[in-house]
């Protein structure tokens, strides 16, 4: 699913109501009307107070719409008006006329008005800002949102928490709703996603309020969001009259002394996946171990007992994964170059040959085009060097992408690949996955897809999709806490199945 900018949004905005012949105020009634039965279906009459706080914008527009709405099913509301700026919009000002009409009197906060109480039972609307908030909110309104994030009344957004811009980190951190839930306007929003922006929002949905199809389809979006049926398309049946020589042969290249079980994880997940044979290059002292704990896996030792020093390949891999636990000895770094000069396919870098490739960037135009990277944030700064702040580290990253023609996977909570100028935002994962080993598990699918013959960019997007979801459906029967990285790799085959389950029993993800 696309993510648009604002401006997007807006020609989308446009484009609809010219096509449609419509004027804005319509498209702001069907945007209410949405929000209106989304909540009327949850409270059903329930009566609890409805407490709308609207700024003078189209978002403000938006909640007295939505006030009009509650108040004529008999709900108990208090419209807060919060008075920022005398450039009211011309749909705000309707809709205020119309509560009027109604009989429903707003109460005005300016600069010197006292804070109206919010009871924790209350439900509270935040209409302040919306997507056209376009500097820091004046101190008053800052307070005003302290004031309700401090209220623990259960927040309702109403297309993106007031005071998140959309293409920058929020001026001041405090100025800043945290919304219980998002009611988001047809496309999802990339600050939603990104580690400083996405705390504001616990849980988002999208609503259909019916921006035109046409538009929608030809606009050409900087950001995909990656769900289940972005996925499944690219999935690759396994044939029938196929053997272990259609799936590949992988190898993964890694390890050092009393690491020699990232190898083991990266190499079991690869399987896992599908590869149809992995051999494990390692120092010598991991060879036991490997034989023991995964038999499927073929085993090369390097000639030196604790480290990686010369990588010699008997035979042509179709990929090779490399990286976890391998260490930055300079003889590693120094066989690691080699072999980059050597190969011509693409291969997955991981970790310490991150660092490697960071301590030594000569080395980065040896990297074969459309390898795949997979650094954690730690692991990114030492690529790419510092970033001020989520947006810039995005646009640093796809300079260094398209600099070096690779596939760049920023690992996190959503993580983000990077290719060709554009990002796919993933959306399976969850906190226990925050532990040992999860990366090298990550890299085994990714070689794993690779292997067997999935296109680079769609192995990264497929493999970091389906990393999460195994962690997920693990994590679904055993706790956050439980989550090791080697149990990830037990649910690989039940993330498949239900990639390719029918869509009414897997969860929806247009839901965050
Ligand atoms: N297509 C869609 O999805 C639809 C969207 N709709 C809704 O419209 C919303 C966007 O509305 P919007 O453009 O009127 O902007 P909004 O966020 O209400 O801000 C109001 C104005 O405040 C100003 N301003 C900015 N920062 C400020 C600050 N710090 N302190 C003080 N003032 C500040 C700035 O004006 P400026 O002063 O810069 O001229 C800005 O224009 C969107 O989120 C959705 O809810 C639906 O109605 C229907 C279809
Ligand atoms: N909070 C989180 N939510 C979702 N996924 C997470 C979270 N924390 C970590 N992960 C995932 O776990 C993996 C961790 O990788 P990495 O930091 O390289 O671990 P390691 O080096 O221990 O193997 C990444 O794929 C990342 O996206
Ligand atoms: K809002």
């Amino acid at each position: 699913m696309k993510i648009f900018s604002a401006q997007q949004i807006y020609n989308a905005d446009k484009f609809t109501i010219e096509k449609q012949q419509i004027t804005s105020d319509v498209l702001m009634e069907q945007a209410a009307t949405k929000l209106f039965e989304w909540i009327h279906a949850r409270l059903r009459g329930t009566q609890v107070n409805i407490k709308l706080f609207c700024g003078i914008g189209n978002n403000g527009g938006d909640g007295i719409a939505l006030a009009r709405l509650l108040h004529e099913h008999g709900y108990s509301i208090q419209v807060h008006v919060v008075n920022y700026s005398e450039k009211r919009s011309k749909d705000f000002l309707l809709n205020l006329e119309r509560i009027k009409e109604n009989k429903i009197w707003p109460d005005f906060i300016n600069e010197d008005s006292d804070l109206p109480e919010i009871s924790p039972n209350d439900i509270v609307v935040d209409a302040i800002f919306g997507i056209g908030l376009n500097r820091t909110p004046d101190k008053w309104v800052g307070r005003l949102i302290q004031h309700i994030n401090a209220s623990q009344a259960f927040v309702l957004a109403v297309d993106i928490p007031s005071g998140l811009p959309m293409d920058r980190s929020p001026w001041n951190t405090y100025y800043v709703i945290e919304a219980s839930y998002v009611l988001s306007f047809q496309v999802p929003k990339l600050v939603f996603f990104l580690p400083e922006t996405g705390v504001y929002v616990n849980q988002w949905e999208l609503l259909d309020i019916g921006l035109d199809a046409e538009i929608l389809e030809k606009t050409d979006a900087a950001y995909e969001l990656v769900g289940r049926q972005e996925i499944l398309p690219l999935y690759r049946p396994r044939l029938k009259f196929s053997h272990k020589g259609t799936y590949g042969h992988s190898m993964i290249i890694g390890g050092s002394y009393g690491k020699i079980g990232a190898v083991q994880l990266a190499s079991n997940a690869c399987l896992t996946t599908g590869s149809g044979l992995v051999t494990a290059f390692v120092p010598k002292c991991g060879y036991q171990s490997l034989q023991t704990s995964v038999p499927e896996v073929m085993v090369l030792t390097d000639e030196d007992e604790r480290n990686i020093s010369k990588i010699t390949l008997p035979f042509v891999p179709d990929v090779i994964g490399i990286g976890m636990g391998i260490g930055t000895e300079e003889k590693t770094a120094k066989a690691f170059g080699n072999l980059l000069k050597e190969m011509k396919a693409p291969m997955v870098i991981d970790a310490d040959a991150l660092n490697i490739l960071a301590k030594n960037p000569k080395m980065l135009k040896d990297i074969p085009e459309k390898s795949i990277l997979t650094p954690h944030p730690k692991e990114l700064e030492r690529l790419i060097g510092a970033w001020e702040d989520d947006f810039d580290k995005l646009e640093k990253a796809k300079t260094f992408a398209k600099e070096h023609e690779v596939i760049l996977v920023i690992k996190g909570a959503h993580t983000i690949i990077l290719y060709n100028g554009k990002g796919y935002v993933n959306t399976t994962g969850n906190p226990g996955m925050a532990t040992a080993g999860s990366g090298d598990v990550l890299t085994g699918i990714i070689t794993g897809l690779v292997a067997q013959g999935y296109e680079p960019l769609y192995a990264t997007i497929f493999g970091v999709y389906l990393h999460g979801l195994a962690g997920d459906i693990f994590a679904s029967q055993q706790g956050y806490e439980a989550v090791k990285a080697s149990e990830i790799s037990t649910m690989i085959g039940r993330g498949f199945m239900d990639i390719l389950s029918p869509p009414e029993v897997v969860e929806d993800r247009e839901k965050g």
